[in-house]
């Protein structure tokens, strides 16, 4: 079954499962005279993995930096566990953050510090960690993404491209957090690696009882990772379904995406620079 919605109406409803874990409602976000997101609804189901699919500039970084609070909606509602988060600040954000890991695009290592101190780092900086217990605990995380302990001591210039997800990915659980965002995981990875990646995202959610909310075009990271599909398309979600409805989705958006066909309703922006 899929559903299809154009704005207010409730998608993959919670009734029956509780709250939601995230709820978007009517998000908006413009900057300056450029509307970004036009009324976002979105629900995510506590232990679901959602990937959020769409083109280049629809604004699928945008709506998770709002969910993060890194961006801060014009108006609408971001509830997380049922309640409104677009007003919080300071410790209350924090503590919001802390239910939250995040492999970033690119891994976004830093490359100054060996990958343990990567893996450890908001342990150490967020939750004021001794460094040994820090390190032990970023080992085994290494461990689970299967790092051997030697890896610990080398400097992200010294990994490859599949390495360094996998270091952003122990980050990203080292906090056993409830939610866990993935930002296009797959990006520059040979369709192998991509492969590799995209299961290890699904042992490490399982593994964590973690709700999972992944932005990308990759159609093979949707397919092996998502329970649930959104698409969204001119800041709006034009529908929501199961993965295994992707391919009978009834909606020409989605299936113009699904199979990469340059003819259909999405009509692409191409501008001289
Ligand atoms: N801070 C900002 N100031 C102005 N415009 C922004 C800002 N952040 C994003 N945008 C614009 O919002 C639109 C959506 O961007 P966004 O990064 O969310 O797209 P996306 O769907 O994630 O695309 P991609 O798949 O290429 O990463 C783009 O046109 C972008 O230029």
């Amino acid at each position: 079954m899929s559903d299809t919605t154009n704005g207010g109406t409730e998608i993959n409803g919670a009734a029956g499962n509780g709250t939601p874990k995230i709820a978007l409602r009517g998000v908006h976000k413009r900057f300056g005279q450029k509307v970004v997101l036009d009324g976002i609804d979105l629900t995510v189901n506590k232990g679901e993995s959602m990937v959020v699919i769409g083109g280049s500039g629809t604004g699928k970084s945008v709506m998770l930096k709002c969910i993060l609070g890194l961006l801060h909606p014009d108006s609408g509602q971001i509830q997380v566990d049922g309640e409104n988060t677009t007003h919080l600040h300071g410790r209350d954000r924090e503590k919001l953050l802390h239910k939250f890991g995040m492999l970033f695009q690119g891994a976004a290592l830093f490359d100054s510090l060996p990958v343990w101190e990567n893996v450890g780092f908001g342990l150490i900086q967020g939750e004021h960690m001794p460094r040994a217990k820090a390190k032990e605990i970023a080992i085994a995380k290494l461990g689970a993404v299967g790092l051997g302990p030697e890896v610990a001591e080398l400097f992200p210039a010294e990994l490859s491209g599949g390495m360094q997800k996998r270091v952003g990915l122990a980050r990203a659980i080292a906090d056993e957090p409830d939610i866990i965002f993935f930002d296009e995981p797959t990006t520059g990875l040979d369709p192998i690696m991509a492969d590799v990646i995209n299961e290890l995202i699904v042992q490490c959610v399982k593994d964590l009882g973690a709700t999972a909310v992944t932005i990308t075009h990759d159609m093979a990271s949707a397919r092996k990772i998502a329970d649930h599909v959104s698409m969204i398309h001119k800041g709006r979600i034009i529908w929501t379904g199961h993965a295994n409805d992707i391919d009978h989705s009834g909606n020409p958006y989605v299936d113009q995406f699904v199979n990469g066909r340059a003819e259909g309703p999405i009509k692409m922006q191409v501008r001289a620079l």
